[in-house]
């Protein structure tokens, strides 16, 4: 059981609701229709509330890593798969690097290494390998390093039969805009041509944000205490791809109520929290949802 009571793993769908008012193909005779129904609860990422018999794969991608030493050792050596993705291994190399032998030591190596390795010196490739690490090249150039080691890593769990809830990729939204719309295009991409099983949800964690893809559907995101409190909060609806048609929300400072949201139009940024234990989005079309990073726990 989590802080909030939820039980089970974030972005479980929960339930299926009848509701006239969905699009979704009816399932009977009746008026009644299947609305899928998501809960998310971040605090099982950032709070290290990661129930233990919840797998998940996390993987670094080619950006400085800037989370505390204590949140990544416990969120990366938990991991059931661990992968550092072309450059992301040069940061990662950097990153442990910094912190003395004996933390060093503490830390698991990397499963698995991918990439087209054109960010990545030969040195720090061999170093690895000689650690035992799993390295597969991805030449294809219609698709990023993200896009493949997520196909590797789903490959990879296959073989060794577990099932994922979750992965989550360390980056940044910082550095190469054309990156950071690419990373956001993984996420539509894992969605659209089923690169990883339908229950394996895909968080980019950057130091100050979380992101992900809300499909359609009923989602119920909750809100930790301290981020409902910051100051500083914020979270945001973003219709990327598609004009969302209708999006209803509760829970937030600026409310949707069966709005369209679309670029040219509205664009939900910079909104925040009404101080509610939860968000409601109710939506047509999938949108990211990206919110404060909640205040990281060290243990
Ligand atoms: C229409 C189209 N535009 C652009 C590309 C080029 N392209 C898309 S994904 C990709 C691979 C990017 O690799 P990644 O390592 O993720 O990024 P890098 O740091 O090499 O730019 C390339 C070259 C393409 N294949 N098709
Ligand atoms: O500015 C950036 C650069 C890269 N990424 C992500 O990392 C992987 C690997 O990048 P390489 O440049 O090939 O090492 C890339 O596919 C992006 O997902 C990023 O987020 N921002």
């Amino acid at each position: 059981m989590t802080s909030n009571g939820t039980n089970g793993t974030i972005g479980e769908m929960v339930k299926m609701l009848c509701d006239p008012m969905c699009s979704t193909p009816k399932q009977s005779q009746q008026t009644c229709c299947t609305v899928k129904c998501w809960k998310w609860d971040v605090t099982q990422i950032t709070m290290n509330k990661l129930i233990h018999d919840i797998k998940y794969g996390i993987l670094i991608l080619n950006r400085p890593i800037t989370q505390n030493y204590g949140f990544m050792n416990n969120l990366w050596n938990r991991a059931s798969i661990r992968m550092t993705v072309d450059g992301g291994t040069r940061q990662w190399d950097k990153y442990i690097s910094a912190f003395p032998k004996e933390m060093q030591n503490t830390m698991k190596d990397p499963d698995l290494i991918s990439g087209d390795f054109d960010s990545i010196t030969d040195e720090i490739l061999e170093k690895y390998k000689k650690k035992g690490c799993k390295v597969i090249h991805t030449p294809d150039q219609d698709r990023t390093d993200f896009t493949k080691a997520l196909i590797e890593l789903n490959v990879h769990r296959k073989q060794i039969g577990v099932e994922l809830s979750h992965i989550i990729a360390i980056a940044q939204t910082s550095g190469r805009f054309d990156q950071i719309i690419a990373n956001v295009q993984t996420l539509f991409l894992v969605k659209e041509e089923l690169l990883l099983d339908a229950n394996t949800n895909v968080f980019i964690i950057s130091d100050d944000s979380i992101s992900w893809l809300l499909l359609p559907g009923d989602h119920v995101i909750y809100i930790p205490e301290e981020t409902r409190l910051h100051k500083r909060a914020w979270c945001s609806l973003v219709p990327v791809g598609d004009t969302c048609q209708h999006v209803t929300t509760t829970g937030l400072k600026w409310n949707l109520d069966n709005q369209q949201l679309r670029f040219g139009g509205i664009v939900s940024t910079s909104n925040t929290f009404d101080g509610s234990e939860k968000v409601t989005v109710k939506c047509s079309h999938s949108l990211i949802w990206s919110m404060r990073l909640p205040m990281i726990s060290i243990l």
